[in-house]
């Protein structure tokens, strides 16, 4: 059966690094037609349709059609797999509240069009930011959809994550396990070494705490500014890249013995607040996300998950007051 997959933001740049890939097969495998709808705001309507022209020039066999609309009404109509990639940037002079208020202008009414007409099955990725508040957002619109459907990305942290530690290490990325973000997308999350293993051992324990504390997790944490820096552009390829990673892993299962990093609704697990969509280690089963249980938190990683769920915290107060949930 062919799968709808929703993609906002189309024409924009993780937009023009995501679709190639969905039509091509590597979002759900080499065996799934797909179907895609692209959403975008009026003005930029021209330029999806280019993007939908460079589909059609590429033959996808997977690819059954193509719909550009800026009617979330119409983009998520019998949608199976949402991607909420579009969101209002943060813009010079705007204050946070301002950033909070426009991107819940496009994630409320978004949460409710998947809500009125989603398919059953829908699996909702946000990767625009504040990405963990405005998935909070999108799902507080959506009471008839099962809150666990309702993830954002933090993938691209976990990634981000490995390669430093590899590299550091000098081992392939395949021999990491368990590797985990906790927390926000944001400078304050928390990738955690003390669960991970590298050769079977703990990663922590072959690393210096000070190569750790001061270059591994700032360097995670800032990697998105650097980019910025350095590119002049923020990351739009390996973002695509990550957004592909969590769907496939979320429909095609974690491997046994290993977990990996997304944001989901809290339960409660670990201290966060239940209803908080932070990042967690989690696997995935049969198409849903568990959180991973009994892991033993030290001093060191309690101190700073708990920074990074009071950033979520404040995040929530301040929609909650702005009434956008
Ligand atoms: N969670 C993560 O790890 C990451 C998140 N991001 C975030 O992803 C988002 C998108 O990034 P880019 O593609 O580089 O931005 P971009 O500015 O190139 O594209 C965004 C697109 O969204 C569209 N858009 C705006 N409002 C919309 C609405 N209401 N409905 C549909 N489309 C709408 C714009 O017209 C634009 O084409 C940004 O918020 C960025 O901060 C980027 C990298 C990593
Ligand atoms: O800051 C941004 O817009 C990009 C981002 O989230 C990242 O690269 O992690």
């Amino acid at each position: 059966m062919t799968v709808k997959v929703t993609v906002t933001g189309a024409a924009g740049q993780i937009g023009y690094a995501l679709l190639f890939r969905i039509a091509s097969g590597q979002l759900l495998g080499a065996e799934t037609p797909v179907s895609l709808s692209l959403l975008e705001i009026t003005p930029a309507l021209k330029a999806a349709e280019g993007t939908a022209m460079e589909l059609d020039d590429c033959a996808f066999p997977l690819l059954q059609g193509i719909e550009i609309t800026d009617d979330p009404n119409v983009a998520f109509d019998g949608t199976n797999v949402a991607l909420l990639v579009g969101a209002r940037p943060r813009t010079a002079g705007m204050e946070r509240g301002d950033l909070l208020s426009a991107n819940g202008g496009i994630f409320g009414p978004q949460g409710r069009a998947i809500n009125d007409h989603a398919a059953d099955d829908v699996r909702v990725l946000v990767v625009g930011n504040p990405a963990n508040t405005n998935a909070l957002i999108a799902r507080s619109h959506a009471p008839d959809v099962p809150a666990d459907r309702f993830t954002a990305m933090t993938r691209l942290d976990h990634n981000r994550a490995l390669s430093q530690l590899a590299a550091k290490l000098q081992v392939p990325v395949t021999e990491i396990r368990k590797l985990s973000i906790w927390g926000n997308h944001s400078p304050t999350m928390y990738p955690d070494l003390y669960h991970a293993e590298v050769g079977g051992k703990i990663a922590a324990e072959q690393v210096d705490g000070e190569w750790l504390r001061d270059t591994f997790i700032p360097t995670v944490a800032k990697r998105g500014a650097a980019i910025i820096e350095a590119r002049g552009a923020s990351s739009a390829a390996s973002a695509a890249n990550a957004a592909i990673d969590h769907v496939h892993t979320w429909v095609h299962g974690t491997p046994s013995g290993d977990w990996t990093s997304a944001a989901v609704v809290s339960d409660g697990s670990y201290g966060v607040p239940e209803g908080l969509i932070s990042s967690f280690p989690v696997t995935s089963t049969g198409g849903h996300w568990e959180i991973v249980q009994g892991l033993a938190i030290d001093a060191f990683s309690r101190e700073r998950i708990d920074l990074s769920v009071r950033e979520l915290l404040d995040e929530r107060d301040a929609v909650q007051a702005l009434g956008l949930i």
